[in-house]
């Protein structure tokens, strides 16, 4: 996992983006590298008006990858019904607990987490990469100018799942999701170039067999996990029961403290 991409400053940056720039360059480490030594390959972090996102330097017709909580996308799904049938609601077993707080222990991008903030959900996002969630905070932030009222069910905490989970103190956990990286095969034309590009950050998530058992100690409800169809239950523990979508099966595990509800 590459912990620490350069930030890009161009020449011609203005104020409020150079701002910003040093802002993110402060609070995460990133190095801060005029756009003269921008490198001819390899990723790295651009601000272009008011945005971080993150590029390749080798594909340069891919646009950046940046957290857009506010995509024309994102606002549609959330006008129109909120995502309520989208499966990962399902799969949380949000109908009639649409307040629930949940633990998205593997965020990425957020754009699940976003789905369960747009039906009401409070969600606590825990990210490894100091790049991911960078670009989270971002996106975040971008989110509040617009709307605050969804930005103040989301925030974000910077470290590793399964120990933070070990040690979470505040409010009642509901329910915890879990999404880590799972390998794909490199040349296929189905591996998006953004997830190529994350890849490439990330590799995948050989120890996320160790995310399951603190998510079910710290949920009171419910733990989702969702994976490829191809693959093995996480950990080699059986879920309670899965939903099938065509590509992924979120498998649920149904916490034993509140079964009888
Ligand atoms: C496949 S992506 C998740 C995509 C996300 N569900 C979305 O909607 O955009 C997996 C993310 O989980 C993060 N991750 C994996 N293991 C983690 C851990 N132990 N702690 C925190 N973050 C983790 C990775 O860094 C990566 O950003």
């Amino acid at each position: 996992m590459l912990n620490r991409v350069p930030l890009i400053i161009c020449d011609d940056a203005n104020s409020d983006d150079a701002a910003l720039i040093s802002a993110i360059s402060e609070k995460w480490g990133f190095p801060v590298v005029s756009s003269s030594e921008k490198p001819r390959e390899g990723l790295y972090l651009q601000v272009q008006n008011g945005v971080l996102g993150l590029a390749d330097a080798g594909e340069k017709k891919v646009n950046p990858v940046e957290v857009d909580f506010a995509s024309p996308a994102s606002l549609y799904r959330k006008q129109h019904g909120g995502g309520r049938k989208e499966p990962i609601v399902k799969a949380i077993g949000l109908k009639g607990n649409e307040a629930w707080h949940v633990v998205d222990a593997t965020p990425g991008l957020g754009r699940d987490a976003f789905v369960l903030v747009s039906v009401g959900c409070k969600v606590t996002m825990i990210e490894r990469s100091p790049v991911v969630a960078a670009l989270l905070e971002d996106g975040i932030r971008r989110l509040a100018l617009s709307f605050p009222e969804l930005a103040a069910k989301m925030s974000l905490q910077h470290g590793n799942s399964a120990e933070v989970m070990q040690y979470f103190t505040g409010e009642n956990v509901n329910a915890i999701y879990l999404d880590p990286m799972f390998p794909h095969k490199k040349k296929s034309a189905l591996v998006k170039k953004e997830m190529r590009l994350f890849q490439q950050l990330l590799g995948h998530d050989p120890d996320a067999d160790a995310l399951l058992p603190p998510a079910l100690e710290l949920a009171s409800h419910r733990v989702v996990v969702k994976r490829p169809n191809s693959a093995d239950v996480l950990a080699g523990i059986k879920a309670s029961m899965a939903i099938e979508s065509k590509k992924h099966r979120f498998d649920v595990y149904l916490c034993q403290k509140n079964l009888g509800e």
